[in-house]
């Protein structure tokens, strides 16, 4: 028999339960019993959702009220001793306090919160691995103690055996979970505080095989990455000593390839690997070529990372040599964690039933697992069903012409090669520039979104329920609009934006418009915490067909004579945060979208647009995970943004932004970009971030965040000075702008209006 499971379902709830319950009790509107009940309820789901499926195992330990790294912060009890908690403080209580500090800061655009007055900020956040899931940062000093401080774990095993399952209990691995924090110290390294941290694990290992667990599933995903040696030297001791629990490990890793440590581990002493046979199918017979023939081999075949539906033949017979090697030792699984898909296809009611019949969700590709594992210990013919609809699936795929398009694919063929390069050089369109907008030393401006209010969210809700007519709601947007040029003209900002109320998300958007692209109703997926996002579905070649932005950014010029910033999401970014096509490379979708974006800029530039921003917050999150694969990925992600900006003359000036700092061993890359401005995330690094790009001397001009856009508090004008007057000790004074972090979708009014003020504020006293 070939035994299947799943490395991790998504916890938000097909309807997003989850969100809704957090967000109430975080309102008080429900107390922390019926918070936990949801929380029971979906998992109670989920596991009913594998048993369905003919999983041989149900997966514990992949449920979270916020996130996984923040629930084993309070499994190794390793809270940072800056909480300050008391033994009073019930433990959820302070597991929300970890993640959101105490000045109750729930909404957040990108990653990360700000040291405040108080001094509880929440604990940091970060990009998990190449995907948009943010975990929360450990924090390790030489003081960090470990100790078992939560049962969590134990009862949500207790609950799963309760029902009658047959439990796999998931881990963060002792290595991967110290590598993915943070030294708060300095002169000290996380790796020693291993010594103290193995007991614990040893503990836990202990505990749930006295519980009657055999598996045990330990992540780590960190040796699919560049691994100092220290580090990879240390897991053959650690696993050592893990093993002597006597409980089963299926250790699990994903998101690549093991390269450099792959025979480091397949001698690792535990019972099982699991590998993605996704991202890195060559690696699959040299894994079993050194497996000691007592271990079980787990085989991520099933796409964790995309909701493509799986060509089931060409899985099996990947499989069936897997097979043959290793009889009834071969698992098979999904690639990684499900979270990071959507949960369940069948809630999308508005997708045609052709591209629907393409897609598969976690509930979906647990289905498809179950169908496999029928297929080899049974026959294909005993699947015949599941078989079929892939087979049907993959053709129409293939043959669709609704994937394909000529005009897509010449346009490419017949780019010119100086296609991303503008007219003239940065100097020459500084001085031009110039000459057209004459803006005051220190121009100040924003990001491009202002708060995106429960009325703005109800409006569109209420549009799409077809309780608000087209015109009702282009009227609505049209409000928010005025209201927010208005508020940015009495601040005082020079380079004003229209601020983005018609946007439901700055990538969806966009995918709403664009042909070759299909959005779901309900695909969400969790981001961080409560939020989530729905990403588009990129399933064909790319085209604009009409303008997308336009009528917009022309109805908010219209209402001022200063200059409106055009507001768009660059291609690398919408590339990154869609799902896409797993037919062609993603620098060719990269490609398409870049034409698609330009055609936009050029339109806006025609309006009489003389500044366009195209954003790129996830430039830096698009990085290959191994070193080796930088260089590539940077020139075509470099050269797709080029040429989105580069349709306009030279009086039209181009900005782009990035959040989500450490740009510093890329900047060589970011200043080839030649956007004539960039503004970035820095105020969090008290403009740190900033010397690089001053040491690199970086030719453009640049906004360094003078405010963090993440917290509500209200920054001081002289603060924000002080941060300027840093600033230009790294970078030319006539070349800085003076903006917040990021956009501003996430704040209320009051306490953005207050922040701009002191912003424009300070700007005119550097002046
Ligand atoms: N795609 C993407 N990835 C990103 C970011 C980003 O901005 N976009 N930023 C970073 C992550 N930051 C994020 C910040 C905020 C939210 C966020 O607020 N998400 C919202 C959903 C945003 C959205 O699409 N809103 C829809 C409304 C969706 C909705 O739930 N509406 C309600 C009704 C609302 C009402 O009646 O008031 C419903 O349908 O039930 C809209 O504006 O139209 C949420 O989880 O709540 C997500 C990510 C990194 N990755
Ligand atoms: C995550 S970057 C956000 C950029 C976008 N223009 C905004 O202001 O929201
Ligand atoms: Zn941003």
């Amino acid at each position: 028999m070939t035994t299947i499971h799943s490395l991790g379902f998504p916890r938000i709830g097909k309807n997003r339960e989850l969100k809704f319950a957090l967000e109430q009790y975080w309102r008080g509107e429900i107390n922390a019993e019926s918070l936990e009940a949801t929380g029971q309820e979906l998992r109670v789901q989920h596991w009913q959702i594998q048993k369905n499926a003919g999983l041989d195992y149900v997966s514990v330990g992949d449920f979270a009220y916020y996130d996984q790294m923040l629930n084993h912060i309070q499994l190794l009890g390793c809270e940072p001793n800056r909480f300050d908690f008391t033994e009073q403080v019930p433990e959820l209580n302070r597991y929300f306090t970890l993640a959101r500090g105490v000045a109750n800061e729930a909404a957040s655009c990108c990653s990360g919160h700000t040291p405040d007055n108080q001094g509880t900020w929440a604990l940091e956040m970060t990009k998990w691995f190449d995907t948009n899931y943010h975990y929360l940062v450990p924090e390790f000093t030489a003081d960090t103690h470990f100790k078992l401080n939560s049962s969590r774990l134990f009862d949500e095993v207790a609950e799963a055996q309760a029902l009658g399952h047959k439990v796999k209990a998931s881990l963060i691995g002792p290595l991967t979970f110290l590598y993915l924090g943070k030294e708060k110290t300095a002169s000290f390294d996380r790796l020693d505080l291993m010594e103290q941290l193995i007991p614990v694990y040893g503990e836990i290992l202990f505990k749930l095989k006295k519980m009657g667990v055999e598996w045990v599933q330990i992540d780590e995903p960190i040796l699919c990455l560049d691994l100092p040696v220290e580090w990879k030297a240390a897991y053959e001791p650690v696993y050592n000593r893990l093993n002597a629990a006597g409980i089963k490990l299926l250790l699990a890793t994903y998101f690549g390839a093991l390269e450099d440590n792959l025979v480091l581990t397949c001698n690792l002493p535990v019972a099982g690997l699991h590998i993605d046979a996704v991202r890195a199918s060559q690696q699959i017979n040299h894994v079993i070529d050194r497996l000691a023939h007592y271990k079980v081999l787990s085989l991520g075949v099933i796409d964790g990372r995309n909701i493509w539906r799986a060509d089931l033949d060409q899985a099996l017979a990947a499989v069936e040599i897997a097979r043959a090697r290793l009889g009834e030792r071969l698992w098979l699984a999904p690639s990684c964690s499900l979270q990071h898909v959507p949960v369940d296809l069948s809630a999308e009611t508005a997708l045609d039933d052709e591209l629907r019949s393409w897609l598969a969700f976690a509930v979906q590709k647990l289905e498809e697992l179950g169908a496999l594992k029928v297929a080899i210990d049974q026959s294909v013919a005993s699947a015949e069903h599941a078989f079929s609809a892939s087979r049907t699936a993959a053709t129409s795929r293939r043959q669709s012409t609704r994937v394909h398009n000529s005009d897509v694919t010449d346009r490419i063929a017949s780019l010119p090669t100086d296609a991303d390069q503008r007219r003239s050089h940065f100097k020459n369109r500084q001085i031009l520039q110039r000459s057209r907008f004459k803006l005051p030393l220190f121009p100040t401006t924003s990001i491009g979104s202002f708060p995106q209010t429960k009325e703005i969210r109800a409006a569109r809700a209420a549009y799409k329920r077809n309780e608000l007519t087209a015109d009702g709601y282009t009227k609505a947007m049209q409000a928010e609009i005025e209201l927010s040029v208005n508020k940015q003209i009495q601040l005082g900002l020079d380079v004003l934006v229209h601020g983005e109320a018609e946007r439901n998300d700055m990538v969806e958007y966009f995918g709403e418009q664009l042909d070759g692209f299909a959005f779901t109703q309900n695909g969400w997926v969790q981001s961080y915490g409560s939020r989530c996002v729905k990403p588009p579905i990129i399933f064909g070649d790319v085209s604009r067909p009409k303008a997308m932005t336009v009528t917009w950014t022309s109805f908010a010029q219209s209402l001022t004579s200063q200059p409106m910033k055009g507001m768009l999401t660059g291609p690398v970014t919408i590339l990154q945060w869609s799902f896409v096509r797993n037919d062609q490379p993603r620098s060719s979708t990269a490609l398409q979208i870049a034409l698609a974006i330009r055609d936009e800029v050029v339109d806006l530039e025609q309006a009489n647009i003389g500044i366009i921003q195209i954003d790129e917050p996830a430039i830096r999150e698009g990085l290959p995970l191994r070193r080796a694969d930088w260089k590539a990925y940077l020139a075509w992600a470099g050269r797709a943004f080029r040429i989105s900006a580069s349709g306009v003359s030279d009086e039209t000036q181009i900005h782009t932004h990035m959040c989500y700092s450490e740009f510093n061993d890329i900047l060589p890359a970011i200043a080839s970009l030649d956007a004539d401005v960039i503004t970035i995330e820095t105020s969090r690094s008290d403009m740190e971030l900033l010397r690089g790009f001053g040491d690199f001397n970086y030719p453009n001009e640049i906004g360094p965040g003078v405010y963090d856009i993440h917290s509500p508090r209200i920054p001081t004008t002289e603060e924000m000075v002080r941060l300027l007057k840093k600033a230009a000790e790294v970078i030319p004074a006539e070349n800085l702008w003076v903006n917040p972090d990021c956009g501003l979708k996430t704040r209320g009014w009051p306490e953005t209006e207050a922040a701009l003020a002191n912003m424009v504020a300070a700007a005119k006293a550097l002046r």
